[in-house]
């Protein structure tokens, strides 16, 4: 898959001009509503005989309009993202920086600039994706705006059975732990990427030796609690038992950041350092404060047997 970084004003566009069946939107978390998107644009590029392509924007819009907490998290960060639509036989994907620069752009300019001139032919995105200044374009716009230069599709509503599939949806589930439901929107397992970094030395003490995982600041976590996860390092693939939270029996939660740390089963090397990505599989349990080390002990022994279970389900 071929990979360009766009700007406004400067590099805004690239002397190939596909031409290009593209899909639009920002498509965090690529779930199953994006796959439909993506997937309508890539049998447009087959039936027109022209390449596939994805435009998306980076940051998230809501980094430039929102402050602090306001800002999204990312359901899937852009190294994943990558992967993903490589997987997926997307042949060209642009990432086009999303500033106050970009933002001010008329639906006009916004179409001139970057799908006119791009060499666009067919233009696929969902029924609420808008465009231009303070998303003034609409798809019917964006429709309209074509002068026969290329032609759309508007994806309606995609849902499952109880509501519309959307990243919003999403980040709420992540946020109640359901990472179940989450698997089931995006068509795979919730992932993480993160870095064993050295943590407190206490796990190999109480038994459980727990590779602590540094992630990047702008994903989203599932809510505090145990979860059954797989954790892959060094191209292998490992059960484990992971616990989100602020290790309430030890620590005043108010002083502590939220820590990721996976007991991993059947495992025993040093790995800091190490890059790992954690599927989340299944929710076991919120995290409590226990009276004592001893009660800790006897019930991550527990988390440990319900991991297994919940894991060999899955095979
Ligand atoms: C499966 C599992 C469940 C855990 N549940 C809790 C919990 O409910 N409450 C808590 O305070 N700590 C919990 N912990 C965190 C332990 O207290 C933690 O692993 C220990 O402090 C070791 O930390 P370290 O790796 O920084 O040395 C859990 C850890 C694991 C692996
Ligand atoms: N089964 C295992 N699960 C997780 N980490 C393990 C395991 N066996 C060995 N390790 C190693 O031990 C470290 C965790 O030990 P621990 O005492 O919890 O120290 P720390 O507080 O630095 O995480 C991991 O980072 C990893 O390098």
């Amino acid at each position: 898959m071929e990979i360009y970084h766009l700007t406004y004003p400067e590099n805004a566009t690239i002397d190939d001009k596909g031409p290009y069946s593209i899909a639009i939107g920002f498509f965090d978390g690529l779930h199953k509503g994006h796959q439909i998107v993506i997937g309508e644009a890539k049998q447009k590029a087959i039936e027109l005989g022209i390449r596939s392509a994805v435009m998306t924007f980076d940051p998230h819009p809501s980094h430039l309009f929102q402050s602090g907490k306001h800002k999204v998290g990312y359901i899937t960060q852009y190294a994943e993202k990558i992967r993903l639509l490589e997987e997926m036989g997307v042949d060209t994907l642009f990432i086009v920086k999303f500033d106050w620069e970009l933002a001010s752009l008329s639906p006009e300019q916004f179409v001139e600039l970057f799908i006119k001139k791009l060499g666009v032919k067919h233009v696929a995105a969902g029924f609420d994706f808008t465009f231009g200044s303070k998303g003034a374009g609409t798809m019917e716009q964006m429709a309209f705006l074509a002068g026969g230069a290329y032609s759309t599709t508007t994806i309606d509503k995609v849902k499952d059975t109880d509501d519309k599939i959307s990243s919003t949806r999403i980040r709420k589930l992540l946020s109640q732990g359901d990472v179940q439901k989450t698997a089931e929107l995006l068509g795979r397992p919730f992932s993480t990427e993160g870095i064993v970094v050295h943590g407190e030395k206490r796990g190999r003490q109480l038994g459980f030796p727990t590779a602590n995982i540094a992630y990047d600041e702008s994903s989203i976590i599932p809510s505090n609690g145990v979860y059954a996860v797989l954790i892959d390092f060094d191209g292998k693939s490992y059960g484990g038992v992971c616990n989100v939270g602020k290790k309430p029996t030890f620590h005043d939660p108010g002083t502590m950041s939220t820590t990721v740390e996976v007991h991993i089963i059947d495992f025993d090397e040093e790995i800091y350092g190490v890059k790992v990505k954690i599927d989340w599989i299944a929710y076991i349990r919120g995290e409590v404060k226990f009276n004592s080390i001893e009660e800790l002990i006897k019930q991550i022994g527990k988390d440990k047997e319900t991991a297994k279970r919940l894991l060999s389900k899955r095979q």
